[in-house]
């Protein structure tokens, strides 16, 4: 059966890089693995995750007429995940999506049987500097996420995780052996 790889961790752990790193390498390969373009109402900003911008009124329509699969708040921000997925797993596609914390349980009840949890972990001093370096959050916005990360908790019962202390190279070849678990052949 296909699979849900939810990928959570600590802003600044280095979610949406380690993603990147397993598209580009799956890049003109046949795996059938997939990532999820997320629908957020932040403004796309160069250099950073190729999300789809949705207005607030965009977003709440999708929202009320069940166009999402999962759907969360945070960081004064709606963030939703497109029903397409659902097409994505029934084809037998592996489905990566970049997950909140808090919001997993729930993914875990919409999703039982498919759902995989992989969480991204690097210490809270390389986290902070990475947050600082990567600079899309600045002043009470970064406090703020820094301060989420050391007092969240979540179930961490049957989660991968996957270490990021060190080169994006060597936490993307696990993450990308995580993701063609299951699949024998690929090109
Ligand atoms: N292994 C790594 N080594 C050095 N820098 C990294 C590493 N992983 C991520 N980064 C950098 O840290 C910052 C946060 O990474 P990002 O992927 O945006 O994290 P997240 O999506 O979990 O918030 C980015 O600027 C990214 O380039
Ligand atoms: O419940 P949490 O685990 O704290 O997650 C809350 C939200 O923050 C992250 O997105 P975002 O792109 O805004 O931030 P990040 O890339 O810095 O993690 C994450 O992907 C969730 O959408």
């Amino acid at each position: 059966m296909a699979k849900l790889f939810y990928i959570v961790g600590a802003s600044g752990a280095g979610k949406d890089s380690l993603m990147n790193y397993c598209r580009k390498a799956l890049d003109g390969n046949t795996a059938p693995v997939v990532f999820a373009h997320r629908y957020i109402t932040r403004p796309v900003g160069a250099g950073h995750e190729n999300h789809i911008c949705l207005s607030h009124e965009e977003f709440k329509l999708r929202q009320q007429n069940g166009l999402f699969a999962m759907y969360w708040h945070s960081h004064n921000l709606h963030y939703g995940i497109g029903i397409e997925i659902n097409a994505w797993l029934q084809r037998g596609f592996n489905v990566v999506v970049n997950g909140s914390r808090e919001y997993l349980d729930v993914a875990r009840s919409l999703f039982p049987d498919h759902l995989q949890a992989i969480s991204i972990e690097a210490d809270p001093e390389v986290i902070a500097h990475r947050l600082q370096n990567r600079g899309r959050e600045t002043g009470s916005e970064l406090k703020e996420r820094i301060s989420r990360n050391s007092t969240l908790i979540f179930d961490r019962d049957g989660v991968i995780v996957i270490e990021n202390n060190l080169t994006l190279e060597e936490a993307g070849r696990h993450l990308l052996k995580t993701l063609l678990s299951g699949i024998i052949e690929h090109a």
